[in-house]
């Protein structure tokens, strides 16, 4: 059997972790830096419940919450209130037995090491010397790995702390902003593998600034900001919650402006908000909940080259954080 499948764990767990219990579970998570007027609430009563099996990405600005947040996930450091669990377990046990790991921003690989070195220095940790040969095949980095550390593209070392969470072959993996630093090939090889890894059935949790990464690759995002998780859901529907779509087209005519004061007259343009309505030259911009008659009205009237399109998930992020 593949030494990556999730049915080949040779030795069981044998702590008291309860069968059903979520892959994570926090409550009430809180965390701050500094004190008195500098005191930042860096993590400010986060709840996340996160089922075996989810990918979950995590979104929000600079300084959102999600670094600290992943911290006390991983048991990398402590709240000040509130409570994770990992399958159950607290996170430096989930660690410890193998079943959590993570791929972080910070943290460094020795230098003088080889790429092939490095993954079976670890997986000695692990007791995992049996996985080195696929996980460096499936992360690409098996024709690598004689290249020393040093001389690897910083989307490289990705790649081989990728390989190097996945080692223990962990139920949890975590991942801070993993392709930070990879061109777009690396970063689509990356997903497919993460994809991979997914459909065997592990739980992915990772933090990116990429909303194409959320967007492609999570069935459910969690956007933070100040410390706070201010939207949850499925990652479709959060793209949509703004509602409506976006209709452009080119007016007709030698003067769009008066074409557009028409249109302002008749529905479904009528009443709609004037911050909803643009016009570019003769192209016309209309954000509306009724697109289908809008579009017909448009089409009667001989505007060209219509479009309609749901709202990218950007703008919903864009709506949600902003001050
Ligand atoms: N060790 C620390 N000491 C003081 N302040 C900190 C520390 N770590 C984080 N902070 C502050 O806590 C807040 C949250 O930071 P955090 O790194 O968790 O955000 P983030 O969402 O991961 O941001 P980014 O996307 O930039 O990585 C920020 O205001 C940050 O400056």
């Amino acid at each position: 059997m593949d030494a990556l499948t999730r049915h080949g764990r040779s030795a069981p767990d044998p702590s008291p972790e309860p069968d059903r219990a979520p892959a994570v579970e926090i409550t009430g998570l809180a965390r701050g830096f500094g004190s008195g007027e500098r005191r930042v609430r860096a993590v400010d009563g986060v709840d996340l419940v996160v089922a075996r099996g989810e990918v979950v990405a995590l979104l929000g600005p600079n300084g959102a919450g999600k670094t600290t947040t992943l911290d006390m996930l991983l048991g990398l450091s402590e709240p000040d209130a509130g409570e994770v669990r990992v399958l159950g377990l607290p996170p430096r046990r989930a660690v410890a037995s193998g079943r959590l790991s993570a791929l972080l921003q910070t943290g460094g690989l020795l230098a003088d090491l080889t790429v092939g070195e490095t993954v079976a220095v670890i997986a000695g940790f692990h007791g995992a010397t049996s996985r080195v040969a696929p996980v460096m095949e499936r992360t690409g980095l098996a024709p690598i790995a004689r290249r020393k550390v040093s001389k690897c593209s910083g989307g490289e070392q990705q790649r081989i702390k990728f390989a190097l969470a996945l080692l223990p072959d962990p139920d949890v993996l975590v991942l801070d902003e993993p392709t930070t630093g990879m061109d777009v090939t690396a970063r689509r090889r990356f997903w497919e593998v993460m994809h991979e890894e997914a459909r065997g059935g592990r739980t992915v949790v990772f933090a990116t600034h990429y909303l194409e990464e959320a967007e492609q690759f999570a069935r459910r995002t969690v956007v933070m900001n100040h410390g706070r998780v201010v939207a949850d859901g499925d990652t479709g529907e959060l793209r949509a919650s703004l509602g409506g779509r976006t209709v452009t087209a080119t007016l007709p005519g030698p003067d769009p402006e008066a074409v557009l004061q028409r249109l302002r007259g008749t529905a479904p343009l009528a009443g709609l908000p004037t911050s909803g309505v643009a016009l570019d030259g003769a192209r016309l911009r209309v954000r509306t909940t009724d697109s289908d008659a809008l579009a017909a009205l448009l089409l009667e009237i001989g505007a060209r080259d219509l479009e309609i399109a749901a709202p990218s998930l950007e703008t919903a992020f864009t709506a949600l954080t902003e001050d």
